[in-house]
């Protein structure tokens, strides 16, 4: 122990007084209290578990010489014979190796750590005695150690010098010529079983930090609800002590002075004499109450209940044997402190100890993981077609033969979808399966109407070409197509039969100056080569067949009806994504086709002028002047279908044209594999072997041909219609 401490120090001499010791020293630590607790035992008069437990208890266990009253006639007096040896408590005065100690009685507990007494400046201080107000309670005093006021005590302890024969008596005898300070009455609050100025207690009880249980009666001897007919503020006080015993010791008072175990042993068999234990009620656990009282019986026949004889089957039916005892909620709050035997809350919680690792091998992941599974696929479940509709609506029910038939919004552009998907996936397949083949296969494409008519491509619906509202158009192809039947077998619109005046749609109007400003912005793309009665005879088989289906086609009058495959074959060459400068010019990274010459002898869009060719075709073609009604009216100046896409500012074909050229096909691009090359001889992605094969059939002049090197491709110019890619 450090020299100069501070201290709590309390006296147990007998064993007895254990159960008060351990509530004092759990009520002042409880309290928060700073200082350290010592005890002065009388070891001769201990046993060895109330030592054992005293020394968990308290910082210093001090034996200390009992001191015995020679002449104890006066206690006789206050009827405490059992304070023979009071005097021992004057060994306080030998703790020189404390600076301060606040002796307390181990019949009190605090109700907060008085550490302030710790500051005092006087030798002593005590508060004043119930009994007799000027006179100080001995159960409580700060004082500081001093052999000579020891060796006077002693002295006056060897005497018997004493009013009460005990300590309380020799110390007030020997500080009545001394100085001494007096300390409020909360530091020592002495209630009694008679304690008649409740009021006083009501007033100043929250400043009480000390409870002294004076008397030959200690609360640890009497039950929790005190001495029959104590006071309201005895109890009170009484329950502050219990609420320490309850909250830190699990046994009883009894067992606990006997043994010095705070927790019950593992198998406890209730001896009897000992406390009652507690219920939820807060009642003893065998407590009954009278069924006399709950129910009252008639007293005579004629004051009979009408069900009293359910009654008295119930009273007296009423198993008297069984206990109730809840197993989780034992304690009433609003009763009585927690009871002493229950378990912790979490005693039940589940426990789990982790251990760490003592692996020193750092973590390799495997060479090889296995193979995810392959077949971890949603089967879309098959439709049935085919099947009868059931049916529900009530047309269906009267007309017998009528078969229900229904098509849900949407189903359709489902099924187109689905179509188109299928064939580009057949081709992607093949491409990457067969990548030596030499000569891929051209997929039919199937297009069942013109699927940008419902909004299905990039959704434009009111793209149209150019030449669909030249009606003149109409009525020579019509022609054509009459004269074609009385003529037989001979070739369309082949320039190459006048190969002097070889002018036909494509070709430059020596006029062109005065529609230059048509055509720009327009995402349809218009030519007389889109037209597969314009495919030379040799590169087609079955002419006949064609000029009837061409016939039949033309009556659509639109020329962004495309040809089928059987119609107009497509030519070996592969398309070549062409990008098309965007208003920002992003798209130039592979430019490989931005300022490249234009073709000779390739019109620019800005120069083609419908009327103007129109009234060529009919002055150099087969058909009469009678046969052909020219359009009478001006074409607009500007593209006449507003873009969508795009604006390609206006450029004046004789400042720039062979950027014009490009700038006017804004349209033209497009990467599908939908017209690859499949029935040409020539050898596949050879342009100027297409150009070869196709010259040799006496077309070589016409300018449709001449775009080998130039911007305009045949397929470009047969797709011509819009394709937002
Ligand atoms: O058998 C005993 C008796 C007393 N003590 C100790 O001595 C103290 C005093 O005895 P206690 O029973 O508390 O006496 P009180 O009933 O408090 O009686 C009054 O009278 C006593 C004798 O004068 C004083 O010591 C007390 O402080 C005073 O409050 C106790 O607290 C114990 O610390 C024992 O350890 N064992
Ligand atoms: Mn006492």
């Amino acid at each position: 122990m450090a020299v100069g401490e501070d201290v709590y120090c309390t006296l147990v001499m007998t064993d007895s007084y254990l159960p008060g010791a351990a509530v004092l020293a759990h009520s002042l630590r409880d309290a928060g209290t700073t200082h350290k607790l010592a005890c002065l035992v009388t070891t001769d008069s201990l046993s060895y578990t109330t030592l054992t437990e005293l020394r968990t208890l308290y910082n210093y266990v001090i034996p200390v010489e009992r001191i015995g009253n020679s002449s104890p006639a006066n206690l006789y007096l206050m009827n405490r014979p059992d304070l023979l040896y009071a005097f021992t408590k004057i060994n306080l005065w030998q703790l020189e190796q404390f600076r301060k100690v606040v002796y307390v009685d181990a019949d009190v507990v605090a109700l907060r750590a008085p550490d302030e007494l710790f500051a005092l400046e006087d030798n002593f201080a005590a508060a004043p005695d119930v009994g007799w107000p000027d006179i100080f309670n001995t159960g409580v005093m700060a004082l500081t150690p001093h052999m000579g006021d020891y060796n006077a005590l002693r002295g006056l302890a060897e005497a018997g010098d004493s009013f009460d024969g005990a300590d309380q008596g020799l110390l007030n005898q020997y500080y009545e010529h001394r100085p001494w300070k007096r300390l409020s009455f909360t530091y020592n609050c002495t209630p009694s079983a008679s304690y008649q100025y409740e009021p006083a207690y009501r007033y100043f009880k929250r400043e009480i930090s000390m409870v002294h249980f004076i008397g030959s009666e200690k609360p640890w001897q009497q039950d929790r609800g005190g001495k029959k007919g104590g006071t309201g503020v005895y109890r009170e006080l009484l329950s502050r002590w219990w609420a320490v015993w309850d909250r830190q010791l699990h046994v009883s008072t009894q067992e606990y002075v006997n043994t010095g175990r705070r927790e019950p042993a593992a198998k406890e068999t209730v001896k009897k004499g000992d406390e009652p234990e507690y219920s939820a009620t807060g009642y003893p656990l065998d407590y009954q109450p009278t069924q006399d009282a709950a129910i009252p019986k008639a007293t005579t026949a004629a004051e009979k209940h009408p069900h009293q004889a359910d009654i008295d089957a119930m009273t007296t039916q009423q198993p008297r044997q069984r206990k109730f005892s809840d197993p989780y909620l034992n304690w009433d709050a609003t009763r009585a402190a927690p009871p002493s035997s229950g378990k912790p809350e979490a005693a039940n919680f589940p426990s789990h100890i982790y251990e760490f690792s003592s692996d020193t091998q750092q973590f390799r992941p495997p060479a090889a993981y296995p193979e995810p599974p392959r077949d971890m696929w949603y089967q879309v479940p098959v439709e049935k077609r085919g099947q009868p509709l059931p049916k529900i609506f009530p047309w269906e029910e009267r007309e017998a033969q009528a078969q229900p038939t229904r098509v849900w919004v949407g189903e359709e552009e489902k099924e187109k979808e689905l179509e188109a998907f299928g064939a580009a996936d057949e081709f992607t397949v093949m491409a990457d399966d067969d990548k030596d083949m030499v000569e891929p296969q051209t997929p039919v494409i199937k297009i069942d109407g013109a699927p940008w008519a419902a909004g299905g491509l990039g959704g434009v619906n009111n793209m149209k070409n150019a030449w669909d509202e030249v009606s003149g158009i109409d009525d020579y192809v019509r022609a054509l197509t009459r004269f074609q039947k009385t003529r037989g077998n001979v070739q369309i619109l082949s320039p190459s039969h006048h190969p002097d005046d070889a002018i036909t749609a494509s070709q430059p109007s020596s006029d062109a100056h005065h529609s230059s400003s048509r055509g720009f912005g327009d995402q349809s793309v218009f030519s007389p080569t889109t037209d597969s009665s314009q495919m030379p005879e040799a590169a087609m088989p079955g002419s006949e067949d064609l000029i009837e289906r061409v016939r039949e086609r033309r009556e659509s009058l639109l020329l962004t009806d495309f040809p089928s495959a059987v119609e107009r074959p497509s030519l070996p060459v592969t398309p070549a994504p062409r990008r098309r400068p965007t208003f920002w010019g992003a798209d130039h990274e592979e430019g490989e086709d931005l300022g490249l010459p234009a073709a000779d002898g390739v019109p620019g869009q800005e120069e083609w002028d419908p009327d103007h060719q129109l009234e060529e075709l009919r002055r150099h073609s087969l058909i009469g002047p009678s046969d052909l009604k020219l359009p009478q009216r001006e074409m607009p100046k500007r593209g006449r279908v507003a873009s969508a896409v795009e604006v390609i500012p206006e450029h004046p074909p004789d400042l720039n044209p062979p950027q014009a050229v490009q700038s006017s096909t804004p349209s033209v691009s497009f990467s599908t594999p939908d017209f690859q090359p499949s029935n040409s001889a020539a050898p596949t992605g050879s342009i100027g072997s297409v150009f070869e094969t196709l010259s040799q059939s006496r077309v070589g002049s016409t300018p449709a041909l001449a775009v080998e090197e130039g911007p305009f491709s045949p397929l470009q110019m047969d797709r011509g219609e819009a394709r937002s890619s």
